[in-house]
């Protein structure tokens, strides 16, 4: 366990990835963020096997979405997740292409940014069935600011949803 124990901030970090070993890079992700010192990963969702969305031509993904604790700023983490995406051979070629790892920051607890470099809630993250299915599992004390409607009421309204299954896995954060 970590510095970080029940002070700091709740946010939420989508995890997908559609190259190589899909699951491991999850695995692997995870298991960095959760080795930084002023991180503590709190819940891992189910893991979902989803249709690609934006860049179709594509294989499918597999994408969770973590619970973290963290007294860094927002700034901080998203370094943090900069750092483990290079660190397992994430590039940057095709705009909603494929990559073998891809983190997102969802949600820093209540707060609202918006630096082209950080925007948070995450811009896109209402219209990605791939982010909500798994949010709604993790998601239990955070409130996301600024919505009109729960969650889940964006999530029904989605086309795309179909192409969200959950995907059998031994993948634990235990
Ligand atoms: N909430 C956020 N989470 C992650 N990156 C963000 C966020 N807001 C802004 N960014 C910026 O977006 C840049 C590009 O991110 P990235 O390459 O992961 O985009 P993408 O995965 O292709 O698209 P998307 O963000 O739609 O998933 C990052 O370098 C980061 O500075
Ligand atoms: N299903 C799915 N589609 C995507 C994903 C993703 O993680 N899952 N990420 C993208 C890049 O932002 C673009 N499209």
């Amino acid at each position: 366990m970590n510095v970080v124990a029940n002070s700091g901030v709740l946010a939420f970090i989508a995890l997908g990835s559609n190259m190589g070993d899909r699951e491991k890079h999850l695995q692997s992700a995870l298991q960095m963020l959760g080795e930084h010192p002023r991180i503590q990963v709190l819940r891992l969702s189910s893991i979902y096997e989803t249709e690609p969305v934006g860049y179709l031509d594509q294989p499918a993904f597999l994408n969770a979405v973590a619970a973290v604790r963290t007294d860094m700023k927002a700034g901080e983490l998203l370094g943090a997740m900069l750092d483990a995406e290079l660190k397992l051979g994430r590039t940057r070629d095709i705009r909603f292409g494929p990559r073998t790892i891809d983190l997102d920051l969802l949600l820093f607890g209540s707060e609202v940014l918006t630096e082209p470099e950080l925007i948070v809630p995450h811009p896109r993250m209402l219209e990605r069935a791939f982010v909500l299915v798994p949010l709604l599992d993790v998601l239990e004390e955070a409130a996301v600011p600024g919505l009109e409607e729960p969650l889940s009421a964006y999530l029904d309204g989605l086309e795309g949803k179909e192409g969200v299954t959950r995907w059998n896995t031994g993948l634990t954060n235990n």
